[in-house]
Parts: structure tokens; C-alpha cells; sequence
């Protein structure tokens, strides 16, 4: 490097003499540097270490105070050393913390790699290692951990490992999980914990969900959730929707059907301003044609501009996610496993029975050979369930069947309390007792074990937790792929196995690759010329069936 300046200058001369003024007052001023910057230092008892080991960031210091310095007073460059001290520790402090943020962001994507947690979006926070963390990284009160000891619960699931820490940020959520892999307790378990405690301030969290049966199920998990804690927590029931005075009742919580809530907003006055919390639970379905007037003015009537929206499902599809993105604020996506994929704990059979005639020989041989209870059966329609059920009720089972034209009954017990017995009173009164409907008295029962076969239509396919369902039979194939996920996620829940058949004949060739695909993504094995068959340009499958009857030559001999 000198040999080449040294080659660069040949020939440049300087001369002395001539400029020797010039020469002197260098001189002068070369030597004064020297003695501020010694003197600075020795001012700040940081001088320069006798056995020469200055570490780099020191000597670089002393470039920086030597420039300082030159022109100025002997104070600032003191002033100065303190101001790059101080520096000097926010950039180790900065830099130390950006380590950690990226150590941090290495275990989050481990954690989420193990348990198969996928998400989009910006600053997504860390998943839960465990349910502690619900105290030491956020404010939980111990009812809520209790509760979730008392119920079994060790380890959240991977979508309650992601989910509850996006919504406790107060960040809004799209959730894609499987069937049964506790979707429910991912956004009830956030909103217990914001809400903090109850209060009489009017509505501060909706959940809706797509049928009665699967709403009465989550007010009651919410309700064992929050045991202990003084929350207001409603079902919305018929009744409610139609004669309650909403200003008058307290409710922190309101869990209800789509059409029950918008009745109640429009002719109860229900004002859902104070939303903090909305969740759109089974989302998709939620989404689809008939309840998205009822979606809209919901949405609408929870007007806070802060209200955090949440969409759950086992099946999003992106029309759903486009759609719902038109109103959420800088969502974050989460997905568990494959987007729109079977539980991988169900084993999925299908089965060729012909014709319709060679359903029922085979549904009756099955439950001959092996009935292994609780079983559900689904149907395409009410009045196929219905003539399902005639055939089976005859048979040595004990079975019931679920479908949308169930009635409800209303019990109103009148008192008429003579002033006789009780003379302060003047009036009788009127004791109204909820709707007991026989949906429910036959999901009861169906739970209690006293129904071993349900028939059913896909009232019940989403969202209805009934323990240990040992094996859906789809008697008929169901109309979507989202159906069919939907229907035999009924079994295999919460780390449980469960088992599927799909029975078919010549009318459900055309829709049975749909199904195909689920099973082949869900690591089931499938004959390859299934495979093969085109794919289904129409959306619904709902062909045309003969009625179920048994015919003589059905009848299996005991
Ligand atoms: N952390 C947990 N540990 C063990 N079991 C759990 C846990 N969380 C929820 N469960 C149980 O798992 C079952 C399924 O939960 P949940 O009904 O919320 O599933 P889901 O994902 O909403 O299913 P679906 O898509 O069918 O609606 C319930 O019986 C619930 O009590």
C-alpha cells in the first residue's frame, strides 16, 4: 500500500521554504490536538490503557473525540464522551435485544413446526408453550386455570396455542383447524380473560353459531369455563329473542343463532354497540347464502370500531376468507395442519352398495355383525331420516333420529296462587319455562348413552362435541367435501380415534372423487381408480333417491 502511494506521489515535491509559514502552523496545531485529546481523556478517567490493548470500539471512540474536539471547548468533547457512552450502551442494549427477538422467533417457528400451526401476518405473537403462560405472559385469573385443570385439559391444543395469544393482542383471526381439536375453548378462553370480570354494562361478547344445538353447547362449555366468576352468560333462546327486555337484563356473553339475534336487534331493540368480542364460530357456513343478511346486520349492530372479529371453522374456503376480509383489520391467518383436511384420527372406508335397496342390507348387516355404540348415521334430508328411522325402530336397536322439523314444545306452567293460601298475594303468576325442545331431549339422550344409533341430517354435522362417537356412516354421500368434514368429524375428537364409512352407489360416482381427495389428504388409502374419475363441475351433490323401504328380499335372516 506504501509502495503504491509512494508511486502515486513520485514526482510531487513540497517545498518549505516556500510555504513554511503554513508549514509551522500545522505543526502547531497537530501538537495542540494531541494534548486536548489527552487531556479529555484523562478528564473522563478513560485514557488510553498503558499496555496498548485499546479494543477496537475504544479506538474508533478516540477517532470520534479527536474530531469532536478540533475548533471546540475542552467541556463539550467531555459531554460528548458521556453522550457516546450512553449510545454506545443503546446500541449494545439494541443489539442484544435483537438477538433475543430472533432467538425468540426461532423457538416460536420450532413450536409451531411441531404441532403443525401455520400462520400469516404481521408480528404474530409467540404461540402458548403451556397453559401457565396464560399467567406469566398474560393477566389469567386462577379460576380460569382451575377450571381448565378441572376439566381435564394438560396441554392446549395447537390451535389454542396460537389462537388465544393472537386475540388476547387484540388482534383479529381467521382459524382453520381440524374437527374436534378445541376450536371452542381457543376463543372462549380470551374473552373470559379480557372481559376480566361481569358487569351490567350491556353485551360485551357475541359468539354466533349456525344451529340451536351447537349454540346451547357453547353457552354451556363458556359457562363451565367461567364456574366461579361472576359472568353473565345467555343462551338466546326463541323465547329471549322474542320477549326480552335486553336493557333490563344483564349479559356479558351472548351465545345465539344468526336469525335469533337479528330478530332481537331489529324488534327487541338489542343494542350490541359495547361488543368487544365477536366470533363467527363454523364460519363458512355462516357465510353461505342464507345467513349472510343476518351475518351483515350483526356485524353492523356491533358498531364499536375497536370490536375484535374472529372466524373459526375445520373448513375455510378462500371465497369465505376473501369475503371476511373485506371487514377485518390486519388479521392474522392460522391454520392447523392441511387447510380444509379430514382429522388424520378417523379411519375413512367407502363402501359400494349398489343401489339403495343394498344401503340398508348393509347398514342392517353392520350393526348385526358389530354395533359398536354410540354410532351416527346422516342423511341427505328430513324425510329420508325419517323413513330411516322407521325402518330401524323396528329392529332390535335402540335409535332416534334429529332433524330441523322437530318440534319444539313450550311448557308455560300457570299458577293461579289463591289469595286463600297465600292472601299477600292479590294476582296468580305465570311460570314460563324455557323451550324444551325435542332436538334437545334427543341429543340428551344421545349423550347419556341411551340412544346407541342417531339418524340424522346435518343439522347436527358442525360443531356438536358428543363424546366418543365411535363411527359415522354416511348413508348418504354428502352434498360437499366441507359436509363430509364436517359429518365425520363428529368422531375421532380430542386426540380419540373414530372410524367413517361412506356408503355409495352408481348416482354418487360423480362426487365421490371430492371425497377421495379429503381421504388421500388425510393419509387414508384410496383406490386409484377413484383417483382417476373426473372432477365434479357442479357445486352440491343431492342426487335424486329412490325411498327407503325394506323390501322382502332386504330382510336379514336372525
Ligand atoms: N386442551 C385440551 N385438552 C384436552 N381436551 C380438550 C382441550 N380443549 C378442548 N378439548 C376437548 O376437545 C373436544 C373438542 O373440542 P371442540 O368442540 O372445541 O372442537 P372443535 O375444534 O370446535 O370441533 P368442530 O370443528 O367439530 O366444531 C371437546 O370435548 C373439548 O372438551
Amino acid at each position: 500500500m506504501e509502495k503504491a502511494a509512494s508511486f502515486l506521489f513520485s514526482g510531487i515535491h513540497f517545498d518549505r521554504k516556500k510555504f513554511a509559514h503554513d508549514f509551522d502552523r500545522f505543526k502547531e496545531k497537530k501538537g495542540s490536538d494531541n494534548s486536548l485529546e489527552k487531556l479529555s481523556l484523562v478528564e473522563t478517567g478513560r485514557a488510553e490503557p498503558e499496555d496498548g490493548m485499546m479494543s477496537r470500539k475504544k479506538r474508533k471512540r478516540k477517532t470520534k473525540i479527536s474530531e469532536t474536539v478540533e475548533g471546540f471547548s475542552v467541556f463539550k468533547s467531555s459531554e460528548s464522551v458521556v453522550a457516546t457512552e450512553q449510545k454506545d450502551k443503546a446500541e449494545n442494549e439494541f443489539s442484544r435485544e435483537k438477538k433475543e427477538v430472533n432467538r425468540q422467533i426461532e423457538r416460536d417457528a420450532l413450536l409451531r413446526k411441531k404441532h403443525g400451526i401455520h400462520i400469516s401476518g404481521l408480528n404474530v405473537p409467540s404461540p402458548l408453550q403451556n397453559f401457565a403462560e396464560l399467567s406469566s405472559r398474560y393477566i389469567c385469573k386462577s379460576y380460569l386455570l382451575r377450571n381448565l385443570a378441572e376439566l381435564g385439559f394438560k396441554e392446549p391444543t395447537p390451535i389454542q396455542r396460537q389462537a388465544i395469544t393472537v386475540l388476547l393482542s387484540g388482534r383479529e383471526c381467521f382459524a382453520c383447524a381440524p374437527t374436534g381439536s378445541g376450536k371452542t375453548l381457543a376463543f372462549l378462553c380470551p374473552i373470559l380473560m379480557k372481559l376480566k370480570h361481569g358487569s351490567k354494562d350491556g353485551v360485551r361478547a357475541v359468539v354466533l353459531c349456525p344451529t340451536r344445538e351447537l349454540a346451547a353447547q357453547t353457552s354451556r362449555e363458556c359457562k363451565k369455563l367461567a364456574k366461579g366468576k361472576k359472568f353473565y352468560i345467555k343462551l338466546m333462546t326463541k323465547e329471549l329473542s322474542r320477549s326480552a327486555d335486553f336493557d333490563k337484563m344483564p349479559c356479558d356473553i351472548l351465545v345465539s343463532t344468526p336469525l335469533r339475534l337479528q330478530y332481537a336487534i331489529r324488534k327487541r331493540k338489542l343494542d350490541l354497540s359495547r361488543v368487544e368480542y365477536l366470533v363467527l364460530d363454523e364460519s363458512d357456513k355462516l357465510f353461505e347464502l342464507g345467513f349472510v343478511k343476518q351475518i351483515d346486520s350483526v356485524v353492523k349492530a356491533c358498531s364499536n370500531p375497536l370490536v375484535v372479529r374472529s372466524l373459526f371453522s375445520a373448513t375455510l374456503p378462500d371465497s369465505v376468507e376473501e369475503l371476511a376480509r373485506t371487514i377485518m383489520h390486519d388479521a392474522v391467518r392460522v391454520i392447523v395442519g392441511r387447510k380444509n383436511s379430514a382429522s388424520e384420527l378417523i379411519k375413512q372406508k367407502l363402501v359400494f352398495t349398489g343401489s339403495e335397496e343394498g344401503k340398508l342390507l348393509a347398514l342392517r348387516q353392520s350393526f348385526a355383525e358389530s354395533l359398536n355404540p354410540p354410532v351416527l348415521v346422516f342423511v341427505q334430508s328430513k324425510e329420508r331420516a325419517k323413513e330411516l328411522y322407521k325402518e330401524l325402530a323396528f329392529d332390535n336397536i335402540r335409535v332416534d333420529v334429529i332433524h330441523a322439523d322437530l318440534p319444539q314444545i313450550q311448557i308455560i306452567i300457570v299458577f293461579h296462587i289463591c289469595y286463600l293460601i297465600f292472601p299477600t298475594i292479590e294476582d296468580g303468576c305465570t311460570l314460563t319455562v324455557p323451550y324444551i325442545t325435542q332436538r334437545d331431549n334427543t341429543v340428551d339422550d344421545f349423550r347419556a348413552g341411551k340412544t346407541w344409533v342417531l339418524i340424522a341430517t346435518d343439522v347436527i354435522a358442525r360443531g356438536m362435541d358428543f363424546k366418543g362417537v365411535n363411527c359415522v356412516i354416511n348413508y348418504d354421500v354428502p352434498e360437499s367435501a366441507a359436509a363430509y368434514i364436517h359429518r365425520i368429524g363428529r368422531s375421532g375428537r380430542a386426540g380419540r380415534s373414530g372410524e367413517a364409512i361412506t356408503l355409495y352407489t352408481e348416482d354418487d360416482m360423480a362426487f365421490l372423487r371430492n371425497i377421495a381427495n379429503v381421504m388421500a389428504a388425510s393419509g387414508c388409502e384410496v383406490p386409484s381408480w377413484i383417483m382417476d374419475l373426473p372432477k365434479l363441475r357442479r357445486k352440491k351433490h343431492r342426487p335424486q333417491r329412490d325411498s327407503i323401504l325394506t323390501k322382502p328380499s332386504n330382510l336379514v335372516e336372525e
